[in-house]
């Protein structure tokens, strides 16, 4: 028997939406992972100087998406230590938690796009058995380009079979501040906190 699967998927869930849900879903089929961690990001590297929700309001709400699938779990894992908060960091923290597990760390195409400018980006993939990759409408993934830079990285890199959806925390903000439908784009319990609360109806970002 091999080593056990887990993936993490980390983000900054300002909401959590459908693009999120699919990809963490499929990443955990197709790859075959016995646990998935949701990682909130309460200060994400890249986001430095964004306004962003406290991640108390992200908390609930990335708690909220994850409540009726029992397969899905959060992790307090950068919660739980000062900003900023990088992969790397996450990643050796969880190898130090499960010692025999194979860690997968799961992103979309953008991310995958902007690996160079990540914290220690060679140091992240050797230590992952892989990544799961849900492509983004344009966003540019050139994988011949990222293996002259890292070189093995296509080995490690997965791509799950979704359809490409066009979802994105900001496009929801936008639309919730323009006072467009919304409601089909997240999970249910997440549009009840974002009612009752009035979040994002005064937002821009
Ligand atoms: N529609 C999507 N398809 C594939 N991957 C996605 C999609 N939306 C988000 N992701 C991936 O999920 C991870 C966390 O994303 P994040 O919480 O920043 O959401 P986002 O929609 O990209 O937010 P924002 O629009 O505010 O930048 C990132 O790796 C991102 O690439
Ligand atoms: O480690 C890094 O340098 C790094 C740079 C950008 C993003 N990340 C992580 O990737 C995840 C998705 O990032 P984001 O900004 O799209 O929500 C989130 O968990 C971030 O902490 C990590």
């Amino acid at each position: 028997m091999g080593a056990p699967r887990i993936g993490i998927f980390g983000g900054t869930f300002d909401p959590p939406h459908l693009g999120h849900l699919i990809l963490a879903a499929e990443a955990q089929d197709q790859l075959g992972l016995e646990r998935l961690l949701w990682v909130l990001t309460p200060d994400p590297p890249h986001k430095q100087g964004q306004v962003i929700r406290p991640a108390e309001v992200r908390l609930q709400m990335v708690q909220a998406a994850l409540a009726d699938n029992p397969a899905f779990e959060l992790s307090r894992v950068e919660l739980d230590r000062p900003g900023p908060h990088y992969a790397l960091d996450t990643v050796r923290l969880l190898q130090d938690q499960f010692p025999d597990a194979d860690l997968f760390y799961l992103i979309g195409g953008d991310s995958l796009h902007d690996l160079p400018t990540w914290h220690q980006p060679a140091e992240l993939i050797r230590a992952c058995a892989g990544l799961g990759v849900m492509r983004r409408p344009g966003d540019g993934v050139d994988l011949a380009h990222l293996e002259s830079l890292f070189p093995g990285l296509s080995a490690k890199v997965h791509f799950v079979e979704a359809p490409l959806l066009e979802i994105a925390s900001s496009q929801i903000r936008s639309r919730i501040a323009a006072g467009k439908p919304y409601r089909y784009y997240l999970p249910a319990g997440v549009r009840a906190l974002i009612e009752e609360n009035g979040w994002y109806r005064e937002e821009s970002t």
